[in-house]
C-alpha cells in the first residue's frame, strides 16, 4: 500500500561536499509531487536519498531522518535492499535490459528477489504490470521481444512497468520524460495520474508545465548561493506555487527569471 514519507532535517554529502542541507518535508501517500529548481541544487540527490541509492555511491552519506510509512529507512536493522524493493525508481533514460526480452525485462525486479516463480504467476506478473504501465495492448504480442526494439516513450514505460511489477509502495521519477517526444511525454503523464491512486509519486521534472500538469504539491529547491548546498525553499501546493508562492526566488524562478 502506498505510504507518506517525512523527512526531518536531512543532510547530504558526497565525501566532504554538502549537496543539500536541512531539508525537512512531508510527502501524502497516493499523491505526486513534483520537485522543481535551478541545475545542480540537489533535486536528484535529495531523490536517490528517499531509497537508500545514494549511499551506493563510494564517500555518499546523509544525516538526518527519513520516515516512511512510520519505518525508519536509515535505521541500523533496515536493509537498504528491501527499502529500494519497497521505493522503485525510474530514470531520466529509459533503461530497459537491451538484450533481454520485453517479458524478463517486466520481471527482473522480481528475479532479483530470488523468489521462484510458476509460470502462471509469472505470466499474471507480467500482464499486471504491463497493463498498470498502458503498454500492455502495444506489447502483448510480442513479449519474447528484446527490449530495445521498443521506441523511447514503449521503452520508459516498460521500465515503469518493470518498476511496478515489485509493488513497491513509492515511485521516485527522476525527470521520466526528458528524452521523450511530446506524445510520449502525454503518454506518460497520463500514466502517472493513473499511477497515483495506488502510489505515492515523486517526480523531479525541469518542464514547469509538466510539474503544473501532473502534482498536487510542489517542492521547490534552490542553492543559498555557489558553492553552497541545495536547500529546500518552500514545498505548497502546486496550484499556490505557481500562483502566490510564498518566496520570491520561486516566483523568479517558475516565471523564467533565473535558473
Ligand atoms: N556522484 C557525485 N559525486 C560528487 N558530487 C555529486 C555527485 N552527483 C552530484 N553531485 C553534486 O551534488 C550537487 C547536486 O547535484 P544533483 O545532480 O543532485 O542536482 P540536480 O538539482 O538534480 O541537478 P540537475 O537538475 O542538473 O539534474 C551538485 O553540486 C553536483 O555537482
Amino acid at each position: 500500500m502506498a505510504k507518506s514519507i517525512e523527512v526531518t532535517d536531512l543532510d547530504i554529502y558526497y565525501g566532504d561536499f554538502k549537496a543539500v542541507e536541512g531539508v525537512t518535508m512531508s510527502i501524502p501517500a497516493r499523491s505526486v509531487t513534483a520537485f522543481i529548481g535551478p541545475s545542480g541544487c540537489g533535486k536528484s540527490t535529495f531523490l536517490r536519498s528517499l531509497n537508500r541509492m545514494h549511499e551506493v555511491i563510494p564517500g555518499a552519506r546523509v544525516e538526518g531522518k527519513v520516515v516512511m510509512g512510520g519505518q525508519e529507512l536509515y535505521g541500523s536493522d533496515v536493509d537498504p535492499v528491501e527499502v529500494r524493493r519497497q521505493v522503485g525508481m525510474v530514470f531520466q533514460r529509459p533503461n530497459p535490459f537491451p538484450t533481454m526480452s520485453i517479458y524478463e525485462n517486466v520481471l527482473a525486479g522480481n528475479r532479483l528477489n530470488a523468489k521462484r516463480m510458476k509460470k502462471a504467476e509469472a505470466d499474471d506478473i507480467v500482464e499486471r504490470a504491463l497493463r498498470g504501465a498502458n503498454l500492455w495492448n502495444e506489447v502483448h504480442d510480442r513479449l519474447n521481444k528484446p527490449g530495445a526494439g521498443l521506441s523511447g516513450g514503449q521503452q520508459q514505460r516498460l521500465c515503469i512497468a518493470r518498476a511496478i511489477a515489485v509493488q513497491p509502495q513509492v515511485l521516485l521519477m527522476d525527470e521520466p520524460c526528458s528524452a521523450l517526444d511530446p506524445i510520449s511525454t502525454s503518454a506518460i503523464e497520463d500514466l502517472i495520474h493513473e499511477l497515483q491512486t495506488e502510489y505515492t509519486i515523486v517526480i523531479v521534472t525541469h518542464n514547469m508545465q509538466q510539474a503544473a500538469r501532473v502534482s498536487e504539491d510542489t517542492a521547490f529547491f534552490n542553492l543559498a548561493g555557489a558553492g553552497k548546498p541545495g536547500r529546500l525553499v518552500e514545498m505548497n501546493p502546486t496550484k499556490k506555487i505557481f500562483s502566490v508562492p510564498d518566496d520570491p526566488s520561486t516566483e523568479a524562478y517558475i516565471s523564467g527569471r533565473f535558473g
